[in-house]
């Protein structure tokens, strides 16, 4: 059989024109596709919405078959017209087609700003905003989750331009935010009937349907505009003389400073990729931990003695030393599992006609690995709604590690890996270093139930906030 005249994975037909559009909950697809996949007794599923075909992977094998040992075929992004086109965004680290040779130099560029030997360059901006969030906390610890996201942005945006952020309402800061709103809006799945039909690209501007035209110009202006914001302020920095070393300002002096137009672009488009890369999933990981921790004080402890013993008590974990902390490893190993910071990853979109498990996955399906299923599987992990970093401790069945899929797959896998996981790690050993954290004591007995643990929905998951107490730790050796 050629795979044109094989069938399609099974999976719900939906409406003659919208596909299953309509019938997506708001909440958890990743659920949803789930259930379908079991419903069909099939890890591999189909759908469409619109037009277009959409595969969902629900299971370790077929995305390991198709994502990674076929990373050359799977590893593009979804055509989106109205991002990617009218609002200029199809070069930008996310979007950029893996057809396009310049994803290599993307991949390269990044991998390299943030691999093991830049990460220990970036230790002492690691450790200064460590402090500055240990002060917050000790401050207000109500606002936990404003302080961590400030210690991330605080990072990245030294890291990226060797900026120092005053606070979460910097100005390098909010235009950064304004790009990521905009660009959501420009992305959202379903909403612009162009990114499926190209003969939309046709209605008049001023006709009910093309405010994409209207609003695309708007915000490809502004998008333009905002995207040179903190690159043009580092190279007015690096001609001032004065600057601090940034992954920007590196790249930028290579080749004796010289760089072409296009060179400067690939800087410009990387840079930026790395506050959208950074900032909304290192918070998801360490609110979620913070939860996590008041659930699980047996855990907490234990990890706190392990910190306590390589670290000391006297003075602060420092980022070289995470490697040390076994135990805190496995419990990062458990958060990424247990609540996943991407439950489908990013879309991937496949190039040519292809045929897997005797079913047909045609070109320009849009394909997604689905992160949840692989991660909630009993088969992989027993009892996976359990929180139990022991999973991942021990020399016998140890469980598999989740991280070959909380970052994605193949060539579009997270290049920010090696330094997300020591940034967070850092910030984990910091607080358990300084604070206990508790549920809170009730008087009443009925709220004194442990707290339902939910999720949000969207690209990055985060885990809904319940109260916890987080409470200066009386350090045995000053007692
Ligand atoms: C807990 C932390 C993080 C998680 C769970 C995570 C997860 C992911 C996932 C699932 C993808 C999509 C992979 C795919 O399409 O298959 C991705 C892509 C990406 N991530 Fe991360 N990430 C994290 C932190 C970071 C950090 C700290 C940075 C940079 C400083 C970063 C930069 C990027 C970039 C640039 C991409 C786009 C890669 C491409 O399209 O080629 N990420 N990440």
């Amino acid at each position: 059989f050629k795979p044109s005249q094989l069938s399609l994975p099974p999976g719900p037909t939906g409406h003659w024109f919208y596909g299953v559009k309509n019938m997506l909950p708001r909440k958890e697809p990743w659920k949803v596709y789930a259930s379908w996949s079991r419903g069909y007794n099939s890890p591999i599923i189909s759908f469409r919405i619109y037009n277009r075909t959409i595969i969902v992977l629900n299971d370790a094998k077929s995305v390991s078959d198709l994502l990674e040992h076929r990373a050359s075929l799977y590893s593009d992004r979804p055509n989106q017209y109205m991002s990617q086109t009218i609002c200029g965004r199809s070069k930008t680290v996310f979007n950029i087609s893996s057809q396009d040779p310049h994803h290599r130099i993307y991949r390269r560029l990044v991998q390299q700003g943030l691999g093991p030997k830049r990460t220990k360059l970036y230790s002492p901006i690691l450790q200064e905003e460590l402090t500055k969030l240990l002060e917050n906390l000790e401050q207000s610890p109500k606002g936990f989750v404003q302080h961590v996201r400030r210690n991330f942005v605080g990072v990245v945006m030294k890291v990226a331009y060797g900026y120092n952020i005053d606070d979460l309402n910097d100005t390098f800061v909010s235009v950064a935010e304004e790009t990521m709103k905009i660009t959501d809006k420009t992305m959202a799945n379903g909403s612009w009937l162009v990114d499926y039909y190209p003969i939309a690209r046709y209605i008049p501007s001023f006709l009910p349907g093309g405010e994409f035209k209207r609003l695309g110009k708007v915000w490809r202006e502004r998008l333009r505009y905002l995207s040179d914001v903190p690159h043009q302020w580092v190279k007015q920095q690096m001609a001032s003389g004065s600057y601090t070393e940034s992954f920007t300002s590196e790249f930028l002096s290579q080749e004796g400073g010289v760089i072409d137009e296009e060179k400067e672009d690939i800087i410009r488009w990387c840079a930026g990729g790395l506050y959208v890369g950074a900032s909304d999933t290192t918070v998801s990981a360490v609110t979620s931990f913070i939860l996590l921790m008041a659930l699980h004080p047996e855990i907490q402890a234990r990890a706190r003695t392990e910190i306590d013993e390589i670290c000391g008590q006297d003075q602060l974990p420092r980022a070289s030393q995470v490697e040390l902390l076994t135990y805190l490893q496995a419990v990062l190993k458990e958060v990424l599992r247990f609540a996943p910071v991407g439950n489908l990853a990013l879309p991937h979109r496949v190039i040519e006609e292809d045929e897997y498990n005797g079913y047909r996955i045609p070109k320009n399906a849009t394909v997604m690995g689905n992160v949840w299923a692989i991660l909630y599987d009993s088969s992989l992990y027993p009892e996976p709604d359990i929180f139990s970093p022991e999973r991942f401790i021990g020399t016998e069945k140890i469980q598999p590690d989740p991280r070959q899929w909380a970052f994605g797959f193949g060539r579009r896998a997270c290049p920010g890996t090696h330094f997300a996981e020591t940034s967070i790690l850092l910030v984990m050993a910091g607080t358990l270093s300084r604070f206990e954290i508790s549920l809170p004591e009730y008087t009443d007995k009925r709220e004194s139930r442990d707290p339902e643990i939910s999720f949000t929905t969207g690209i990055t998951s985060h885990i809904n906030l319940f109260d916890v107490c987080i409470t200066p730790r009386i350090m045995p050796s000053r007692r």
